[in-house]
């Protein structure tokens, strides 16, 4: 096999300077077996169709993924992490698809049920689990919702619920506990906004009732325009925690009470609960989005703290996130009251409608080189690209900024205003290309982007999942390049992973590379690879940029000693010397001195005494 030909598609890179390269994508011993069935790709495709899409919207996205193979083999990585379909109760049947969708109200067996959520990649886990249900319809006849919900959603033209809704909604208004794992994408916030809207029923101005934190400002934002668009008709109070609202809320205590719903960030709540800002013993829904983030070390310690301080014994936890580590998953099941699990598809896996694609780039410069080929070449816009620190956001940008397209940076560093008009910009297709860290990874709600570029890759597989997932949202097609260098050989195999279980076609010797240790994917969450700066002056250019940084900076340090020299002048002045000082400073002046400190106290010393000496002479 043509190893480059495989590794270098899409870019031109030179076959003899990467020989070295080949030994670091060796196989591993253990081989396996792929079976490939192409032939089933429209039956699936149904099956992902969430969103209901028209045949020809199907055969749109097959186009784009006709090189999508389906493989149903299952492994386990090194740490033990189920990577293929675990909860497959049995052999999906795939003559399900064309049967007739079942109303709610005819799934009167549990095989009935048992096949209607095999149908819809349902699979549960958990005691007394209610059934779904199939139309939006079904919620104002059967779960008797007030007429202003289901208004909204026909207005806002979700035309039937997607699994993930199908099967939460119901678990949600029964009052149970929940852990919810569905593709990115697939309408877990409306998951949570439906049933919880229905269960507040009105407006009660008894403080806080529900409460959603999200990782991040701008999700929180996203979540708090889905709940307002939601509530219309019903004069719920939705607050947003800020510095601004909370500020507010310190002033005016009895505005507190006014308020239904709660939308957050974890440290900005617990700032306004140790200051007795916010009072949450009222709260009876806790909902957590992007919760494997929430639940991982860094944020661990405040949601802990959100939880102590919702102490209403009815209190309903529910999680939701495209991914769940297994040992966030077991610490989740320790808190949560009889749980109940939702998986919509595969468990940690990537939205099938995404092509996915890995780009050997050999070094750092091969980066720069591919996207300017595909700036070249011409590019869909907008396109999201991910790098690994705000640093080389920046460094990025200001290699692209020359490039004559429309690209924005987005990171923790920019203020909040510009990242508002960044996000409403890129919506408006203002931007083109958009440079991200990994802040706008999880949750937001891009439906236009085309391209998502892992320019750095992905120091989790947890990351890369969300990341791609900024594109092929609400049953759209969507594309994902990961570029790679030999550093990041060793991790290829935990992205092949989630490739092959989404259904991408990978090569052979992908298959075979070893899985990464726990221990070095530990390592690299904890830090990313050092890479080279993002630049492409020559070696040339950088030390002659290096060389005028060195000589402006001696050009500081002699202003700076100037400086020294001058107030130590004044010294002497106030000590009330003026009349040598000044002498001194004009002819110091017109000798242009730039002597040191040191030499110049001297120098000022040996005038001093010649001065004096000639004062006793003419005395
Ligand atoms: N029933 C529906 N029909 C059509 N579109 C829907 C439906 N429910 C939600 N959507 C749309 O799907 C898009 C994705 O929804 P949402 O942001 O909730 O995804 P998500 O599953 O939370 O993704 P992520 O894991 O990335 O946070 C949104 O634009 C939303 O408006």
């Amino acid at each position: 096999m043509d190893l480059f030909k495989v590794l270098g598609s899409g870019a031109r890179f030179n076959k003899k300077r990467f020989t070295d390269d080949i030994s670091l994508f060796e196989p591993s011993n253990k081989l396996r077996k792929t079976n490939d069935t192409s032939d089933t790709q429209m039956d699936i495709m149904q099956e992902i169709n969430f969103f209901h899409n028209s045949k020809s919207a199907i055969d749109e996205t097959l186009g784009v993924t006709k090189d999508k193979k389906i493989t149903k083999d299952v492994e386990k990585d090194q740490e033990g992490e189920e990577s293929i379909n675990c909860y497959n109760d049995e052999n999906e049947d795939e003559d399900d698809q064309a049967e007739e969708e079942p109303l709610v109200k005819d799934l009167n067996s549990m095989d009935d049920v048992k096949s209607f959520r095999k149908r819809h990649r349902i699979h549960i886990y958990g005691t007394d689990i209610p059934n779904p249900f199939s139309s939006f319809d079904d919620l104002e006849s059967k779960y008797n919702f007030q007429p202003y919900i289901c208004k909204n959603l026909k207005n806002s033209a979700y035309e039937k619920p997607t699994p993930i809704q199908m099967q939460a909604i119901p678990i949600m208004i029964h009052g149970r506990d929940l852990m919810a794992m569905a593709p990115t994408g697939s309408g877990k916030t409306l998951a949570y906004i439906i049933p919880m809207l229905h269960d507040l029923k009105g407006p009660e101005k008894i403080g806080y009732r529900a409460l959603i934190i999200s990782p991040t400002r701008e999700l929180a934002q996203q979540i708090y325009r889905e709940f307002k668009k939601m509530a219309v008709g019903k004069k719920f109070k939705v607050c947003m925690l800020t510095k601004a609202t909370a500020a507010t809320q310190a002033q005016t205590p009895h505005l507190r009470e006014k308020f239904d719903i709660l939308i957050s960030t974890p440290l900005r709540l617990v700032h306004a609960i140790q200051q007795d800002i916010i009072e949450l013993k009222n709260v009876r829904h806790l909902i957590l989005d992007e919760a494997d983030k929430l639940l991982e070390l860094g944020f661990l310690e405040q949601t802990d703290e959100i939880f102590a301080a919702c102490s209403n014994v009815k209190l309903q936890k529910a999680l939701f996130s495209a991914t769940f580590p297994s040992s966030v998953e077991t610490l989740a099941n320790d808190f949560m009251k009889d749980p109940i699990r939702v998986v919509i598809g595969l468990k940690n896996a990537a939205t099938e409608t995404i092509k996915q694609k890995l780009l050997y780039v050999g070094q750092e410069e091969g980066k720069l080189i591919a996207v300017r080929q595909l700036i070249q070449e011409g590019f869909k816009p907008p396109v999201l690209i991910f790098v690994q620190s705000i640093e080389r956001a920046k460094e990025l940008f200001h290699e692209l900024i020359y490039d004559g397209i429309n690209v924005d940076v987005i990171h923790s560093e920019r203020t909040k205003a510009q990242r508002d008009s960044i996000i409403l910009n890129l919506k408006q297709g203002k931007i083109w290309v958009l440079i991200a860290t990994e802040l706008m990874a999880r949750g937001m709600d891009f439906k236009g982007v085309n391209l998502v570029i892992n320019y750095d890759f992905p120091q989790s597989v947890q990351s890369y999942i969300h990341r791609i997932g900024r594109t092929g949202r609400a049953g759209r097609s969507g594309e994902a390049v990961t570029y790679y260098t030999k550093d990041d050989a060793p991790y290829l195999k935990s992205v092949v992973n989630v490739m092959k279980e989404s259904g991408c076609e990978v090569p052979d010797w992908m298959l075979q590379l070893k899985n990464p240790s726990r221990e070095s994917k530990k390592r690299l969450r904890k830090k990313p690879i050092e890479r080279k700066t993002i630049d492409t002056r020559s070696t040339y250019d950088l030390k002659k940029m290096i060389r005028k940084k060195e000589i402006i900076e001696a050009s500081k340090k002699r202003k700076a000693r100037k400086l020294a020299i001058a107030s130590d002048k004044n010294e002497d002045i106030n000590k009330g010397d003026t009349i040598y000082g000044d002498k001194k400073e004009k002819k110091d002046k017109s000798k242009g001195d730039n002597n040191s400190k040191y030499e110049s106290k001297s120098l000022l010393s040996n005038k001093k005494t010649k001065q004096n000496s000639r004062k006793k002479k003419i005395n």
